[in-house]
């Protein structure tokens, strides 16, 4: 998979050399470019902003400047590539956003600043059979795109097939394929600040730990996050989870 990040401030996204998305880097799984959207300027000034059309406060980005830094990183094709807008007016980004995109030849980050880009971009991307995402990753407004895109890319890049060692840990994971929140989890030392660990899970009866994962499971998301709930498909319920 390629990336392309296009911002004007591309030093943000050096942690990017870091940790897993580094390696996949290394490994050849990833292929991420950063760019300076300031290097497609043509004035003195390396001009990326302009006044709102209909007045208000702030600056919006220009679609001239975007237009050829875009048309620049998506190289000839638009088929497979995704532009992905984040964007505090966005459709809210989740699991099955990275897992859509895992699966992308080549997705372009447009990390906009000031009051945003012109909404003429996203448009005609659209219209050029580009597949545009204008996502964002909760409801609080950053200064930029630049962080939601260094979320995105890393819920993203850890679903490419390769990524991560055993590829087990990514089914009960939260928000994964059960729908649910992950369970709680233990390690050594067994006894800690006068707290112990659940008597099932050093039973070694594959089944009650099973039973009982699953148990915590439901409890957490149910009041946590009622609203995972209301979206399980019951289908993939038992009775004992029903009862619960
Ligand atoms: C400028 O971008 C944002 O403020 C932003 C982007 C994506 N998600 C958000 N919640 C905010």
């Amino acid at each position: 998979m390629r990336v392309d990040v296009v911002s004007i401030f591309p030093d943000y996204l050096s942690v990017l050399d870091l940790s897993l998305v580094g390696k996949a880097r290394q490994r050849g799984l990833l292929d991420l470019r950063v760019h300076d959207l300031r290097d497609w300027t043509t004035d003195r000034h390396r001009t990326v902003d302009d006044t709102p059309f209909g007045g208000g406060a702030g600056m919006v980005m220009r679609p001239d400047v975007w237009g050829v830094a875009i048309d620049e990183v998506l190289g000839g094709g638009a088929e497979g590539a995704h532009l992905i807008v984040p964007t505090p007016s966005g459709e809210v980004f989740t699991q099955r956003h990275a897992e859509a995109l895992a699966s992308a030849e080549q997705l372009v980050f447009a990390c906009g600043r000031y009051e945003g880009i012109d909404a003429r971009v996203a448009e005609h991307y659209r219209d050029a059979g580009v597949t545009v995402h204008e996502l964002s990753i909760g409801d609080y407004v950053l200064n930029g795109g630049e962080v939601a895109s260094l979320v995105m890319i890393e819920a993203v890049a850890r679903l490419i097939p390769g990524m991560v060692g055993n590829p087990e840990s990514l089914v009960e994971e939260s928000h994964g394929a059960a729908g649910l929140l992950e369970y709680p989890v233990y390690t050594k030392p067994p006894s800690w600040a006068d707290l112990e660990i659940p008597e099932v899970l050093l039973s070694g009866h594959h089944a009650k730990i099973e039973r009982w994962r699953r148990d915590r499971a439901l409890e957490r998301t149910a009041a946590r996050r009622p609203d995972m709930i209301a979206a399980l498909d019951v289908a993939g319920l038992d009775k004992h989870d029903l009862a619960l």
